[in-house]
C-alpha cells in the first residue's frame, strides 16, 4: 500500500491527484481528506493547465466517506466536525485556478459522487454507475456536494436523484448533463481524450476557469454547502441511519 493520496505533475503540464485506497474502494478517510487538501494546495502552485482527480483500481472512483470513521455511534455534533473538512476540500476545487476534471475510472457512491460533482468536468469510463445514495442510508449528502449538484444539472433532476438515491448508468447521466464524456474501455489508458485540454495554454485555462467561477459563485454556494453539512449531521442519530450503518458493518458476518 502506497500513499493514500498521490499527486504528480505530468510533462504535458497537467496534474493528477489519485485516491489510492483500492482495497477499500477508495473510501475517503479523515487522513485522506487532510492529504487531499495538501495535494490540492501543492497543485495550485504548479502553474498547471488543468488538474485531474481520479481513483486507483478499476472498480470504484470512490465509495464515499469512510464508514468506519463516519460510524453510527457519532453524535450529530461529532458528525458535523467529521464532515466539514471534506466540504472544504470540495470548496477548494471550486476555487482551483484552472479546470478540475474528474476522471471517473469506476463507480462512485455517496460522497464519491459529491467529489465528482465539485469537479468542473466529468469524464467516465463506459459501463460505470453513480449514486447519490445517502438518502437510502438515512442521511443526506453531507459534504456540500448536494448543493453543488443543483448548480451542475437541472435542479428538478438533482432533487429527484438525491431523493430516490438511485444508482444511475453513465449513459443516463450523460443525457442529464452530469457526465461530459464516456470513454470506451480500450481507449481509457491512451488518454487521447485529454488532447483538447492539453492543446490549450495555461493562461487560457486560467481565464476559462475564472469565467466559470464567476457563474457558479463559490462565495454564494458556501452558505448552502455549510447548511447541507448541518442537515446531514442532524440526521446522524436517526434510527434509519444507525440501522443502515449496522447493516453495512454486519453484511459479511
Ligand atoms: C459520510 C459521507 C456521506 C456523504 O456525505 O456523501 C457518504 O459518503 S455515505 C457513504 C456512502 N457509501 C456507501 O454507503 C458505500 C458502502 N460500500 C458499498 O456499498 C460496497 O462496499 C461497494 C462500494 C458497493 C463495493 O462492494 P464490493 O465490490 O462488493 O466490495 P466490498 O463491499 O467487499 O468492499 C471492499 C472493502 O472496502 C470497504 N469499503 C467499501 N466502502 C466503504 C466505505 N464507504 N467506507 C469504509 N469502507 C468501505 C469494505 O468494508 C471492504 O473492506 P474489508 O471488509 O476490510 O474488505
Amino acid at each position: 500500500m502506497g500513499e493514500l493520496i498521490t499527486y504528480e505533475r505530468h510533462m504535458d503540464d497537467y496534474g493528477i491527484i489519485r485516491l489510492n485506497r483500492p482495497e477499500k474502494r477508495n473510501a475517503i478517510s479523515m487522513e485522506m481528506t487532510a492529504l487531499l487538501k495538501d495535494k490540492i494546495q501543492k497543485a495550485e502552485k504548479d502553474n498547471l493547465k488543468f488538474l485531474i482527480i481520479t481513483g486507483a483500481g478499476n472498480t470504484m472512483f470512490a465509495a464515499g466517506g469512510d464508514l468506519s470513521e463516519l460510524h453510527g455511534e457519532l453524535s450529530s455534533e461529532e458528525a458535523y466536525f467529521r464532515l466539514f473538512p471534506m466540504m472544504e476540500v470540495l470548496e477548494s476545487i471550486l476555487y482551483f485556478p484552472v479546470p478540475v476534471i474528474a476522471k471517473l475510472n469506476g463507480n462512485a457512491l455517496g460522497g464519491g459522487c459529491e467529489l465528482a460533482t465539485a469537479c468542473d468536468i466529468r469524464i467516465a469510463k463506459e459501463n460505470t454507475k453513480f449514486g447519490y445514495i445517502q438518502s437510502t442510508i438515512g442521511i443526506l449528502p453531507g459534504w456540500g456536494g448536494g448543493a453543488l449538484l443543483y448548480e451542475k444539472v437541472q435542479p428538478s433532476f438533482a432533487l429527484d436523484w438525491i431523493t430516490r438515491g438511485d444508482v444511475l448508468s453513465v449513459q443516463e447521466l450523460k443525457d442529464r448533463g452530469w457526465i461530459h464524456q464516456i470513454i470506451e474501455e480500450e481507449s481509457w489508458e491512451d488518454e487521447k481524450y485529454l488532447s483538447p485540454y492539453i492543446e490549450k495554454s495555461a493562461q487560457q485555462m486560467r481565464l476559462l476557469k475564472a469565467q466559470y467561477r464567476a457563474v457558479i459563485q463559490p462565495e454564494e454556494l458556501r452558505r448552502r454547502m455549510v447548511e447541507e453539512v448541518k442537515a446531514s449531521a442532524s440526521l446522524w442519530e436517526s434510527e434509519a441511519h444507525k440501522k443502515a450503518l449496522e447493516n453495512f458493518s454486519l453484511r459479511k458476518k
